[in-house]
C-alpha cells in the first residue's frame, strides 16, 4: 500500500498534524520509515473513513519543465547566455563565468538567423503553456480528489524561469507555511542529466533560496511546497501511440508501392560522449522509445537511431542524422522519414536544422520527410495527463532511477538535488 491511498481517503476531515499524531513519533517521522511500516501504522491508527466525493486535496499545481527557447530574435542573447552559463549542460570549469558569456555573445547572430528563418521565435512557449493547460483540464475531471490543477511552466534558459514559476507558486498560496502539492513533470520524455537533472538542480536551488530549506524530505509538512517528480517517461503507451500514428500519418503521404520500402529515421538531441561515458541514462532511454514505437508498428519497417545537433569541438554521440541522409542517398535509398524522438514540441531543432538543412539540402525534399512533433496531438495529450494521474494516484515522490547517480559523477548539485526529491525513503533509494 502506498503512502498516498489512505490519506486520500480522510481528505479535509482529518488534517496532516493528526495524521502525524496518530502515526510519527518525533524521531521517525511517517515519510521516514518503510513502505510495511507506513501500511501498517496508517492500517492501524487511521479510523475508516469513506471518500467525500465533493472533498479534494487541490490544488495541485502541475510544473512543465524543459528548457525553453528564445520567444522573439531579441532573447537569442539571454537564451544562449544561460545555456552556455549551466555547468550542468556545459562544463567549463573555473573558466564558466568568462568563457561561457564569450561563446554565447559569439554564436548569438548565427542562432539568431535561424530563428528568424523559422518565424521569428521558438514556439516552445506556446505548445508548453498548451500542453499543461489542456493536461490539467483532463486531471480535473479524472482526478478529483486532487484537482483543480494549476498549469505552470519552468523553463531553464528562457520566460519563465524556474525562479519566476517559483515565485507564482509561492503567490499563488502554495508554501507560505500553508504547504500545497506541487508536481515537477519533466516534458523531456527521456531523462539525461544535461535536461532534466539540470532543471531538477534548478528547482531545488530555488527551493532553498525561495522557501529557505537547505536539506529535508520532499514531503515536509512544515508548511513548505510538497514536491514530488515525473522524472521520465519513454516508453509510456499514450506516447508511442501519439509518435507512431504521427508516422503512419506520414507515410500515407508516399505512393502505395513505394510505402513500405520507406526508411524511418528516428532522431534525438546528440550528447557528447564524455556525457555518455559518464553513464548518463538519455541514451538508453531513447533507444526504449525507439524499440517501444517500432514494437507498436509491428516492425513494419527498418529503421535506425540517429542523433543530431552536435555544437562544438568535442566527439559527440553518432551516428549523425545529416551525414545518415546523405549516405543512404549516395546508397540509393531516397524514400526516408525523419523522426524527432526526444523533445515533444516544435524547435528551431526541427523547423530549422531537420526541415530546412537536412530536408532542404538534401536534393530530395519530396521523397525525405519529416513526421510532425506531438504538439498539441490529442493523443499525446491524454498520455500526459494518464502519466499524470498515476503518479498522483501513486503516492511515489519520484521514479527509483532518480536517486541512482551516473558511475562517473562528480557533481555535488546532483548529490543535493537527488537527496532532497527521493524524500528519504518514500520509493527510490539514494546512492553516492
Ligand atoms: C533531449 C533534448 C536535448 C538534449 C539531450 C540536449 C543536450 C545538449 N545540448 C547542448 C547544447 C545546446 N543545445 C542547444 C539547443 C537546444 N537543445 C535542445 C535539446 C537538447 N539538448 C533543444 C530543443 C534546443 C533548441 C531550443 C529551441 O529551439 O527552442 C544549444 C543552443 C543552440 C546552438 O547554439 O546551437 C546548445 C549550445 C549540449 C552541450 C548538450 C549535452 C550535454
Ligand atoms: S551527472 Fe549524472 S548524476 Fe551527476
Ligand atoms: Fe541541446
Amino acid at each position: 500500500m502506498s503512502f498516498r491511498t489512505p490519506v486520500t481517503q480522510f481528505t479535509k476531515r482529518v488534517s496532516h498534524s493528526t495524521i502525524n499524531k496518530l502515526t510519527a513519533t518525533p524521531t521517525t517521522p511517517l515519510w521516514n520509515r518503510t513502505s510495511a511500516d507506513q501500511s501498517r501504522l496508517l492500517a492501524t491508527h487511521v479510523p475508516p473513513v469513506t471518500q467525500d466525493a465533493t472533498s479534494s486535496r487541490g490544488p495541485t499545481a502541475m510544473v512543465f519543465m524543459n528548457m525553453g527557447g528564445p520567444s522573439t530574435t531579441d532573447e537569442v542573447g539571454d537564451f544562449l547566455s544561460r545555456l552556455f552559463a549551466d555547468a550542468d549542460l556545459i562544463p567549463l570549469g573555473r573558466f564558466q563565468n568568462y568563457l561561457g558569456p564569450l561563446i554565447s555573445k559569439r554564436r548569438t547572430p548565427k542562432i539568431q538567423k535561424q530563428y528568424s528563418a523559422i518565424g521569428g521565435g521558438s514556439p516552445i512557449r506556446k505548445w508548453s503553456e498548451y500542453q499543461a493547460a489542456e493536461m490539467c483540464k483532463i486531471l480535473d475531471k479524472t482526478s478529483p480528489e486532487s484537482a483543480p490543477h494549476k498549469p505552470y511552466v519552468a523553463f531553464r534558459y528562457a520566460k519563465p524561469l524556474t525562479e519566476e514559476m517559483y515565485s507564482q507558486l509561492l503567490e499563488d498560496g502554495f508554501g507560505n507555511g500553508r504547504g500545497g502539492r506541487a508536481v515537477a513533470f519533466t516534458q523531456y520524455p527521456q531523462y539525461s542529466c544535461s535536461t532534466t537533472g539540470s532543471s531538477l538542480n534548478e528547482l531545488w536551488k530555488w527551493r532553498q533560496k525561495l522557501e529557505g530549506k537547505s536539506a529535508g524530505p520532499t514531503v515536509a509538512n512544515d508548511g513548505s511546497i510538497n514536491w514530488s517528480v515525473i522524472d521520465r517517461w519513454p516508453a509510456h503507451p499514450g506516447l508511442v501511440d501519439a509518435i507512431a500514428l504521427n508516422i503512419e500519418d506520414k507515410l500515407q503521404e508516399y505512393p502505395e508501392d513505394q510505402r513500405k520500402d520507406v526508411v524511418l529515421l528516428f532522431s534525438a538531441h546528440s550528447l557528447p560522449m564524455d556525457v555518455v561515458n559518464r553513464g548518463d541514462p538519455y541514451p538508453a532511454e531513447v533507444a526504449a522509445t525507439v524499440h517501444a514505437v517500432m514494437q507498436r508498428l509491428g516492425n513494419s519497417h527498418p529503421y535506425r537511431l540517429v542523433w543530431q545537433s552536435q555544437v562544438g569541438p568535442k566527439s559527440w554521440l553518432g551516428a549523425q542524422t545529416s551525414d545518415t541522409v546523405s549516405n543512404y542517398i549516395a546508397k540509393g535509398q531516397k524514400n526516408m522519414i525523419l523522426i524527432p524522438v526526444a523533445f515533444t514540441s516544435d524547435h528551431i531543432e526541427t523547423l530549422y536544422e531537420l526541415d530546412e538543412e537536412v530536408i532542404g539540402e538534401s536534393g530530395h525534399k519530396d521523397t525525405i520527410k519529416r513526421a510532425e512533433s506531438l504538439n498539441g496531438h490529442p493523443v499525446f495529450i491524454q498520455a500526459l495527463a494518464d502519466i499524470a494521474k498515476a503518479h498522483l494516484d501513486s503516492g511515489i515522490i519520484c521514479s527509483k532511477q532518480l536517486g541512482l547517480r551516473c558511475p562517473g559523477c562528480t557533481n555535488e548539485r546532483c548529490a543535493a538535488s537527488k537527496k532532497f526529491f527521493i524524500g528519504q525513503g518514500l520509493g527510490a533509494t539514494f546512492a553516492v
